[in-house]
């Protein structure tokens, strides 16, 4: 028996040969020195939508409007978040825990490429071993006083998702989407997993949904016309941002300079997430 059993082997992880009964409840606990009020996951159907962009974009905003912000990087084997931001410096650890890296402005940030000796090295692992490291930026990093932490989700519906779903403690998603063909297939994957798991959807988000040309400010549907309207009313869901493609975004992203990158497309959602509480 563990030194630690509190008798209730239904949240115990421990493989003891006392167990009385199996494990349901997977949640994870937060770092004992932590303490964060909001937990938002953004989550996507299918990659390359823009789920990163919009966490960093969002962390920014948030950040801005004067939230300590933190970003959890789950989309352990595509790691985007560092670049973003520009840091090249590898995440430290106290005797207590680990230590996220601070960006400019002051988001906290834990991402695997912060750990990995080559930002380049890529992450060959199996879907238990990648959850279990999500689990672990959740359990060993010390997230101190953080009013929203914003995790980027790996894309779809797979294990390590379901995982961070059962362990961490999930205040709200958001969902990105691009107005593409099957998209409306795909966000209902991502709705009824949430549902499923009892997880509240606080919208959706469409990513890339126009081009402003910079000359006559004639707008572009590159990717024809959005269903999002449709889609969300389906889902009694709310759309809280449009963004559109702009190649500036890409490039302030190229070089790590997110932080200086200057929009009001997030303002919206980030009140209703202040409406919620969180400071
Ligand atoms: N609105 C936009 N305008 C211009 N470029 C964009 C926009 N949204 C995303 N991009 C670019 O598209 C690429 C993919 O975006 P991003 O990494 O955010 O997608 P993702 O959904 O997180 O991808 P993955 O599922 O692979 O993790 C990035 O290079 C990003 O800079």
């Amino acid at each position: 028996m563990s030194d630690k059993c509190d008798q209730n082997c239904n949240s115990c992880g421990e493989n003891c040969s006392e167990r009385k009964e199996k494990q349901t409840d997977f949640s994870a606990k937060l770092h004992e020195m932590s303490s964060i009020k909001k937990v938002i996951c953004i989550v996507s159907g299918k990659g390359g939508v823009g789920k990163s962009l919009v966490t960093s974009l969002l962390a920014v905003t948030m950040n801005r409007r004067g939230h300590h912000t933190a970003i959890l990087d789950a989309d352990v084997t595509g790691p985007s978040i560092p670049k973003a931001f520009g840091i090249n410096q590898k995440a430290s650890a106290s005797k207590q825990g680990l230590l996220p890296v601070k960006s400019r402005t002051n988001i906290d940030i834990m991402s695997i490429n912060l750990l990995l000796e080559n930002d380049t090295d890529p992450v060959i692992w199996r879907g238990p071993i990648i959850a279990g490291t999500v689990k672990q930026f959740w359990t060993d990093v010390i997230w101190r006083d953080i009013d929203f932490m914003f995790i980027d989700m790996p894309p779809g519906t797979g294990d390590v998702p379901l995982t961070v779903f059962q362990s961490i403690a999930v205040d709200g998603i958001i969902i990105v989407t691009s107005p593409q063909e099957l998209v409306s297939m795909i966000v209902s994957k991502a709705v009824n997993m949430a549902k499923k798991m009892n997880i509240p959807i606080i919208g959706l988000v469409e990513n890339m949904a126009f081009f402003k040309c910079p000359d006559c400010a004639k707008e572009y549907k590159i990717f024809g016309d959005s269903h999002i309207e449709e889609i969300a009313k389906k889902h009694h869901l709310g759309v809280l941002a449009k963004l559109p493609i702009d190649p500036q975004i890409a490039a302030a992203c190229d070089q790590g300079l997110i932080e200086s990158f200057n929009n009001d497309w997030l303002n919206y959602l980030a009140g209703i997430l202040e409406k919620d509480g969180g400071k």
